[in-house]
């Protein structure tokens, strides 16, 4: 178990203002993680900027095409020496294969099994005939299969993840303390459980964004989150 295992994910629009936030919370988070919304709009300038503060650097970019381009990309983002950085493992075995031989050496790659802003209904209107939580597990076991490093779930199914895979490096977004109550919406999120749940069925890093971005006060709430894990 990492010493802090949350990131916080800084989906802000404003350079400014996702800098001076990581700031704030710096000394109550293990990470940064910068995603679609940041890397749109600040590309390498705004993770080089994030670097500054001296935490690690999760770039969940969730690359997802065919192997070729995702290799491509994987080596055009070494410069920016992330941590973790994102594939969506239905992009297929050989595609992940290729992203993690394009990586870096520390840099861990993980899969994307089933987004938690999904539910069972979504994915049958989808076309995929089972739940959430064995479709989670079969892209679980392609990722292993594929080389990768672990996956990022749900921590509805982050316990049975774990005990396929013991050693998996385990990415966990779709946290909310108090499971959604205490006036912290669900928001877009449907397979949502607490940080200190996640933790204790094997999560390895706990991705947590708007109840902190969003509260009224960031540091208490990164403080607050900290203190129950
Ligand atoms: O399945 C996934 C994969 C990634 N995410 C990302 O995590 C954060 C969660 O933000 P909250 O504000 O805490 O809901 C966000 O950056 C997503 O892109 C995810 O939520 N689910």
């Amino acid at each position: 178990m990492r010493q802090n295992p949350v990131y916080l994910a800084l989906d802000l629009p404003r350079l400014d203002q996702a800098e001076a936030l990581a700031r704030k919370v710096a000394d109550h988070v293990g990470g940064i993680k910068l995603g679609l919304e940041f890397f749109c709009a600040h590309g390498h300038h705004g993770v080089h900027e994030l670097h500054k503060l001296g935490l690690p650097i999760f770039l969940d970019l969730k690359l997802h095409d065919i192997p070729n381009t995702v290799a491509a990309a994987m080596q055009a983002i070494h410069v920016l020496e992330p941590e973790i950085v994102t594939v969506h493992a239905s992009g297929g075995r050989a595609m992940m294969e290729d992203a993690k031989a394009a990586a870096g050496e520390n840099c861990k790659v993980v899969g994307v099994t089933v987004l938690t802003s999904l539910d069972d209904g979504d994915l049958t209107a989808a076309g995929v005939n089972c739940s959430s939580h064995d479709q989670a597990l079969r892209l679980a076991e392609l990722a292993h299969a594929a080389g990768l490093d672990g996956i990022v779930c749900s921590g509805q199914e982050v316990g049975a993840v774990h005990r396929q895979w013991k050693d998996g490096f385990f990415v966990v977004p779709g946290l909310r303390p108090g499971n959604g109550k205490n006036g912290n919406n669900h928001g877009d999120q449907k397979r949502i459980v607490t940080p200190r749940q996640a933790r204790d069925d094997g999560a390895s890093v706990l991705v947590i964004g708007r109840p902190i971005s969003r509260a009224e006060d960031p540091l208490a709430a990164a403080r607050a989150i900290e203190a129950t894990l």
